[in-house]
């Protein structure tokens, strides 16, 4: 298949869909349980709708960004998916290049297939998060931050959604697997994944098993033991209210990504877009928020930009390129997105990707945004009713 048939992203998941064996398109398409959650975070950006200014001389459009004072050619970086050799050999290696191709973020997962060291040697100029799951031994834990700050990682992404898998009904029925070439690299290949029989232990992670693999009494204390080993900026991710996000304000947190892990923990959660809005406001300007869920489009990535999120990622579109052609596959979909946005923002009347101002106004139907200082008016449909 010519590189030149696969327009969008979603001609990328019908090829990962048609190339990849049961087991890994298992683990990567799955969702917890009834995937109410996984669906939404796609349809809330259809049920989202743009007012488009004309007659704004778009000619140039600036689409860098800066996140946490780094600066990126694009607002649209790679969230941490685990196990990527699932999809390539190239694995993490062949997402970082590629995320350095296009000076924007990645985001290693705890749980890739190389270390995080190789991964940053592959590509030392491209900026990487490091995310962390804090596992119950805090040695173990402390061992990979240090590692992280040592490798040039220049933020921890502290992952709060997770503190025991959720149930994912592919992964339950099939018994994920991991194939003995593959290791969990980070961690010296800890016992995470021998085929085990027991369909209730899911997915080798021993997750709310007896070989629990991540720390089930994290808490909010725990900010204050990460900074005290760490100097790096610290963002949470899976962060979905207004409260907590509050709450990441007081423990001086430098930044929160929006995210229900891909519909794949607590089902019936909302859609990260619809979630962005109350955290955008509650956070002001103390801390950097970025979004992640269902990005599958340009118009998805404006949307998402116009409701307050310094920059949006992506998860699985990013294994569907490396499945795809590896870190080639992983650039052409980062292509399509970045072209997409450019377009989306010259038929909108926008200039410029970072937002200047936001203003959310609650008695209004919509949310007024000031946005390269036009206004934008994101009109959510079920709550405005005009359409
Ligand atoms: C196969 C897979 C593995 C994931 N692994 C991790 C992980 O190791 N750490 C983490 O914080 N989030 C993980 N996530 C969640 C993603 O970082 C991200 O939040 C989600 O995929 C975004 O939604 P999207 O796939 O619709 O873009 C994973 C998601 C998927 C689909
Ligand atoms: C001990 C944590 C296992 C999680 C595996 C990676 C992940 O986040 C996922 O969604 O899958």
């Amino acid at each position: 298949m010519s590189s030149d048939s696969l327009v969008c992203l979603k001609d990328f998941e019908k090829y990962a869909k048609e190339h990849l064996n049961r087991n890994s398109w298992g683990f990567f398409s799955a969702g917890a349980e009834g995937c109410q959650t996984l669906r939404d975070n796609e349809e809330a950006f259809r049920r989202l709708r743009l007012r488009p200014r004309f007659l704004r001389d778009v000619s140039v459009r600036d689409m860098s960004a800066t996140v946490l004072g780094q600066r990126v050619d694009m607002p649209i970086g790679i969230s941490p998916t685990a196990n990527q050799g699932l999809a390539s050999p190239q694995g993490e290696i062949g997402t970082a290049k590629a995320a350095a191709q296009f000076q924007t973020c990645m985001i290693c997962s705890t749980y890739s297939n190389f270390t995080m060291e190789d991964i940053m040697n592959s590509s030392p100029d491209g900026l990487k998060w490091f995310q962390l799951y804090v596992r119950p031994d805090r040695e173990t834990t402390a061992g990979l931050v240090r590692r992280a700050e040592r490798a040039g990682y220049k933020a921890l992404v502290l992952t709060v959604d997770l503190p025991i898998v959720g149930r994912r009904y592919p992964d339950l029925r099939h018994g994920f697997s991991m194939p003995p070439h593959l290791r969990v690299a980070n961690l010296g290949n800890a016992d995470l994944s021998q085929n085990k029989k027991d369909r209730n232990e899911a997915l080798d992670y021993g997750m709310g098993g007896p070989d629990q693999s991540s720390d089930i009494a994290l808490s909010w204390k725990d900010i204050a033991w990460l900074r005290s080993i760490c100097s790096l900026p610290i963002i949470l991710k899976g962060i979905l209210t207004a409260e907590d996000a509050r709450l990441a304000v007081q423990h001086g947190v430098d930044g929160i990504l929006v995210s229900n892990h891909g519909g794949r923990q607590l089902d019936g959660v909302p859609a990260t877009i619809e979630a962005l809005p109350e955290i955008v406001q509650a956070a002001g300007d103390k801390l950097e928020v970025y979004m992640d869920g269902g990005v599958r489009t340009g118009t998805d990535v404006l949307k998402a930009l116009a409701l307050g999120a310094r920059a949006v990622f992506i998860g699985r579109p990013a294994v569907w390129g490396l499945c795809y052609k590896g870190q080639e596959g992983v650039a052409k979909v980062l292509s399509i997105l970045k072209e997409e946005l450019s377009l989306a923002m010259a038929l909108s009347g926008v200039s410029f990707s970072q937002i200047p101002a936001i203003v959310v106004s609650p008695s209004h139907s919509s949310t007024r945004v000031c946005y390269d200082t036009l206004c934008l008016y994101m009109i959510d449909v079920y709550k405005s009713g005009l359409y």
